[in-house]
């Protein structure tokens, strides 16, 4: 069997009881590296806090181990019982539709154990699921590679009155989770983005577009480490969230659309003063 357990927003401890009582069962233990570096390998004990909550030896598995090894994984679930952790849910914006259905083909059972997952951003902040467009992912930008294909969605979104989830950008190096694998000591940290950095560079797109999607008044919630103790949620204009230092990651941005009067009173709980 493999299991694909949904490990939530927070701490190891935010795994829920079936999660855990199905890794207490599995011979082998893997966990993606995507989010998980940012979650759990900032801190020097992260990994093995888990490891002793769980009583298992966990493995991290870099996307190329998840694509291009994924067979091997489930041969050993055709076996004995595998757990694949997965920060968040297993469908949560980042899926894993593709190890379900290549499982599928194998006929290797899955199990899914769902999770709180960056969906809640929609609704923590005051804002309602029903009134949401497409979201989108910001890219960082490099000297030659500037891409604004989020612009047209959030302007689409802007067209509807509805509000855009931005999600940011994660760039993890590949070779230092080998280094993390083997050591799990030596390893550069995976960069982030800020919601900073973020509006800096929609900003830029709009100054370089011009077609009025959004401007440094526009009005945003930004999200910084939900579901951990100091989860910090801020609505203000993008200038006024420009000045504000949202810490340590994982950061996301919202784009307020046109607004219902409860939400406007949630979203007034969080208003800069
Ligand atoms: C592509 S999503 C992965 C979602 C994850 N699998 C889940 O189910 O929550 C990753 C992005 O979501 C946002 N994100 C994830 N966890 C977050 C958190 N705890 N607080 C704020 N933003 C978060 C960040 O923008 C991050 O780059």
């Amino acid at each position: 069997m493999l299991y694909i357990v949904g490990l939530g927003l927070g701490d190891e401890r935010d795994i829920t009881i079936r999660g855990l009582e199905a890794v207490k069962t599995c011979k082998k233990v893997y966990i993606e590296a995507y989010t998980s570096l940012l979650s759990f390998g900032l801190s020097s004990d992260g990994f093995s806090r888990m490891e002793k909550l769980y009583g298992k030896t966990i493995t991290i598995a870099d996307r190329e181990m998840v694509e291009e090894k994924a067979d091997e994984i489930l041969t050993e679930a055709s076996k004995f019982d595998v757990a694949f952790l997965v920060v968040g849910d297993p469908f949560g914006a980042t899926t894993h539709s593709d190890l379900v259905v290549r499982a599928k083909k194998l006929s290797v059972e899955v199990k899914v154990i769902h999770n709180a997952s960056i969906m809640n951003a929609i609704g923590v902040c005051g804002l309602q699921l029903y009134r949401y467009g497409e979201t989108v992912s910001i890219p960082f930008f490099t000297e030659t590679w500037r891409p604004d294909s989020f612009y047209e969605k959030i302007q689409r979104n802007k067209d509807l009155g509805l509000h855009t989830l931005c999600l940011l950008d994660i760039r993890v190096k590949e070779p230092s989770i080998e280094s993390l694998c083997r050591g799990r000591k030596c390893f550069e940290p995976p960069r982030f983005m800020t919601i900073n950095t973020a509006i800096e560079q929609l900003l830029e797109v709009e100054e370089s577009l011009g077609v009025s999607a959004y401007c440094e008044n526009s009005r945003c919630v930004g999200l910084a480490r939900l579901g951990y103790e100091d989860q910090m949620i801020v609505a203000g204009s993008m200038k006024e969230l420009l000045g504000v230092d949202f810490g340590a990651p994982l950061h996301c941005l919202v784009i307020v659309g046109d607004t219902h009067p409860v939400e406007e009173e949630m979203l007034e709980f969080y208003t800069i003063k």
